[in-house]
């Protein structure tokens, strides 16, 4: 049979591009002679050059794989089909001394087979994603060309074309279906898509490689990457790709190696799909059906898989939606790697009319209490805010109104038994489960450069009958455009301050006249600590510290957690009657909805760097800030705002005068994934998508460069990893990336943490806390290869106290008997916990 495959007319034919093909060849492009020959063989031997290609046809020089698949593309043979066909046997070995068909003999050129050992392709084992329990192996719909799998003792093989009719389409795998109808005006079927790949992964690697490397861009490209995406693959890990392949394999090696099932790649149980829904141009959002049982867990069974999807990336989303809205019978096209409707991507929420109240007013004003009213009194909810301090506030409160309530954030768990309530930090907000009340706080952070999706994940994904959103009323217009598409009703509620806020017209001028209640806003935790010092120097107060990282911590060991909790405490402190505690510096973390004794916030500046650069505050950010001072129902009835210097007044009066500037929407129009998977243009996308790409697009690159698997390539770029930190960048995800399990102890020795003695080693300490940081935020969701997680918390826990050691030493402190806890106790405690041979 292979003698009609390939005739010895044509391999030699195809000799001027084995100079190309051979690996180690440095041509940098085919010859004419070559492309000529590849034209020849495209009209009258394609199955011979589907063998060629892909390495099925033993050349005594080793070929180039990646280079044969690509020579269409090389020369320039664009939309070429290269059509592979099971009943294509490999070509036994040409025998040097027989003549080939027609009395040929075969090119000198070409070998005696190569008695190279075959590759065993190892079985690819899918994440054990198990949809609802379902193991089913995943369905053919009706009415689909899907070849049914090819049966044992054929090597599969694939076709990437759709426009060349297979004469034997029960042996080939067809993956046209996946090329979407960017390049191809065949209709889509992501299930005929899924189809085949699941036939390819269960061939082999060596039949996926094909794939991912005879398609228009190289290995892993936007297309590839959504079809894996879009069924619920994840991707093999394409290192295996540039493993020895099976050059050549006597039919009876193939039958046994390559054709042997391996275990069902598993996929979402099938969904009613509504044949004839068209989507292209329409505004209006079908209702969708989706199985109450599609339920996902990852393979560690703790974080829902959908969740991780959505919170990870666009093609998630677009996913489900482009299930529920591929259309076989193909009257409109539906784009997958179009990013312009992201309210699809949360068929959990569009199956749901919502009814949105947007609590809207200014700061003080009692929006977020009303909304937490309703919270209490539902039968389960979420609270989603910005800071895990509000996160933890919330979580408290429910408790403590016998409202069981978890605590979820990037950092921590803190489940408690009974929970149908759960308070977490936006990012964690879960977009897979249905809820009878939900909460976002600050909802003007939709605007926000850096956490701007996750506000907006939040507005279209969460499930809720109804959902309360806090903030400012610059965000209603955005917010009601965003809406436009979800079939919510929405209510705007206008509140009013509940106490008064005076701007001051004097400065503060000098630490001497700081009073109790005061608040001194900062941009920088070494700021924050100088500040700290400064106050306390002149021996009247004690100050309280409170930034975004800071509060709370990971709880670890149950001996630790009353220390660990006093850390959680410090703006409980500054709260407290009795503490010492009387002054409070801050980060602008205060300004997103915390409710602290405050009577006069005191601004040190009104520039801020932002991670760009350094920037005057926006008006929103002024007001947000200011509004913590005296809030209703506090110790201070009366709040006073003013700043450091007096040149700065007069931007303080106007901005606190001013309506915030209106958030506008950046609808993306034609935005499309781009060729690079993970890299796009980034000012366009900026509230919608779940990468916010200026931020993460430089973590993408470098990510996109080592040997992860998708998911895991989107787990990485959304974790907290500091890029410009090598310790945090590279050695995790490098770690990661070769041995799949990190012990701590491979990165990190336990117990060698100490104060730092210099700026240098302040910054080391950092860089080590933010690998722990990341570590920690990892083990949430990879908790196999990252199994360490209390060590790595304690010794973050730790850290955090060394570095705050460092910077608020030679601060004054008051002797106190009523001090929760002592530096000097914590460490030593955690001496004797032989937790850290810190130095004291
Ligand atoms: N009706 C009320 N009864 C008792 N306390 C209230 C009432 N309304 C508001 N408060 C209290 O007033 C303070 C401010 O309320 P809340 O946090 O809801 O304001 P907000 O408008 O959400 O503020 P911000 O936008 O600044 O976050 C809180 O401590 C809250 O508990």
């Amino acid at each position: 049979q292979s003698n009609t495959v390939c005739t010895g007319a044509m391999i030699r034919n195809f000799t001027p591009c084995i100079g190309f093909l051979a690996s180690g060849s440095n041509m940098s492009s085919p010859s004419s002679a070559c492309c000529s020959s590849l034209k020849d063989l495209m009209s009258n031997g394609q199955d011979c050059l589907c063998l060629i290609v892909t390495g099925g046809v033993p050349f005594q020089i080793p070929i180039n794989r990646n280079l044969a698949i690509s020579l269409p593309r090389a020369c320039r043979m664009s939309g070429v089909p290269i059509e592979c066909k099971a009943t294509a046997s490999p070509v036994p070995a040409p025998d040097p001394e027989s003549p080939g068909e027609g009395g040929s003999n075969i090119s000198p050129r070409l070998s005696p087979p190569n008695r190279r050992a075959p590759f065993i392709p190892q079985p690819f084992t899918p994440p054990s994603f198990t949809p609802g329990g379902d193991t089913t192996p995943p369905s053919t719909p009706q009415g689909d060309l899907v070849p049914t799998l090819t049966p044992p003792g054929m090597r599969p093989t694939l076709t990437s074309s759709a426009s060349q009719p297979s004469h034997n389409a029960l042996q080939t795998i067809t993956v046209a279906h996946c090329l979407y109808p960017i390049s191809t005006e065949t209709p889509i079927s992501l299930d005929s898509c899924c189809n085949a790949l699941n036939q390819a992964l269960q061939a082999g690697y060596y039949c996926v490689c094909s794939f991912l490397e005879s398609s228009s861009h190289p290995l892993f490209s936007t297309e590839i990457a959504l079809s894996f995406s879009n069924c619920y693959i994840s991707m093999p890990p394409l290192t295996h790709c540039h493993e020895p392949q099976p050059l050549v394999a006597p039919p009876a090696a193939v039958a046994s190696q390559a054709a042997p099932l391996r275990p069902p790649v598993l996929m979402p149980p099938d969904m009613p799909i509504d044949r004839n829904l068209t989507l292209s141009s329409s505004s209006h959002v079908p209702k969708l059906k989706i199985p109450e049982s599609w339920a996902y867990t990852t393979s560690n069974g703790n974080a829902d898989f959908y969740h991780s999807k959505s919170n990870f990336g666009t093609s998630y989303g677009i996913c489900q939606c482009s299930r529920k809205f591929s259309s076989s019978t193909g009257a409109k096209k539906f784009d997958f790697t179009d990013l312009t409707r992201p309210h699809t991507w949360y068929p959990i929420a569009r199956r749901k009319k919502r009814n949105i109240i947007l609590h809207v007013g200014p700061t003080n004003s009692g929006k977020t209490y009303h909304a937490l009213k309703r919270l209490e009194s539902s039968s389960s909810g979420i609270y989603c805010g910005p800071l895990r301090l509000l996160a933890w506030e919330v979580a408290q409160r429910l408790n403590k109104a016998k409202v069981p309530c978890d605590l979820i954030t990037g950092q921590e768990r803190e489940e408690v038994d009974g929970a149908k309530h759960k308070a977490v930090t936006v990012e964690m907000a879960d977009v897979t489960s249905d809820y009878n009340c939900a909460v976002v706080d600050e909802i003007q952070m939709l605007g926000c450069r850096t956490r701007g999706f996750s506000f907006t994940r939040a507005l279209l994904g969460i499930s809720a009958d109804e959902l309360h959103l806090c903030g400012d009323a610059a965000a209603v217009p955005l917010i009601q455009e965003i809406l436009k598409v979800t079939d919510d009703n929405v209510k705007v509620q206008h509140y009013e301050r509940l106490s008064p806020l005076v701007p001051l017209k004097v400065p503060l001028g000098s630490f001497s006249n700081i009073q109790t209640g005061d608040c001194i806003v900062t941009f920088s935790r070494h700021e924050i600590y100088k500040i700290k010092r400064l106050i306390e120097n002149k021996r009247t107060h004690l100050c309280s510290v409170v930034y975004g990282s800071l509060p709370p911590e990971t709880r670890t060991r149950q001996q630790l957690a009353e220390l660990i909790h006093s850390l959680r405490l410090q703006a409980t402190m500054f709260n407290d009657d009795k503490s010492d505690f009387d002054v409070l510096v801050a980060s602008d973390a205060i300004g997103m909805g915390l409710n602290l004794n405050i009577s006069r916030i005191i601004f040190s500046t009104l520039r801020k760097f932002d991670g760009l650069e350094k920037r005057q505050l926006t008006v929103s950010e002024i007001k947000q800030i200011a509004g913590r001072a005296g809030r209703y129902k506090s110790k201070f009835p009366v709040g006073e705002v003013t700043c450091l210097s007096a040149e700065d007044l007069p931007l303080l009066h106007s901005a606190l005068s001013s309506p915030s500037t209106t958030l506008e929407g950046h609808f993306v129009e034609n935005a499309k994934l781009s060729e690079n998977y993970f890299i796009t243009d980034c000012e366009e996308m900026m509230f919608y998508l779940p990468i916010s790409y200026c931020y993460k697009q430089k973590i993408a690159a470098v990510i996109d460069e080592l040997p992860l698997n998708l998911n895991d390539k989107y787990l990485f770029t959304m974790s907290p990893v500091d890029m410009n930190d090598d310790i945090s960048s590279q050695g995790l995800t490098q770690s990661y990336s070769k041995n799949r399990v990190v012990r701590l102890k491979e990165i990190f020795t336990p117990g060698t943490l100490k104060i730092p003695k210099s700026h240098n080693a302040l910054k080391e300490l950092e860089s080590i806390h933010k690998v722990l940081d990341l570590y920690v935020w990892l083990s949430f969701h990879l908790e196999d290869s990252f199994p360490d997680r209390e060590l790595a918390a304690s010794q973050k826990a730790i850290c955090s106290m060394l570095i705050e050691e460092f910077l608020g030493r030679d601060g004054w402190r008051r002797p106190s008997p009523r001090r929760l806890v002592s530096r000097s106790a914590f460490l030593k405690s955690l001496k004797s916990e032989n937790l850290s041979p810190c130095a004291p």
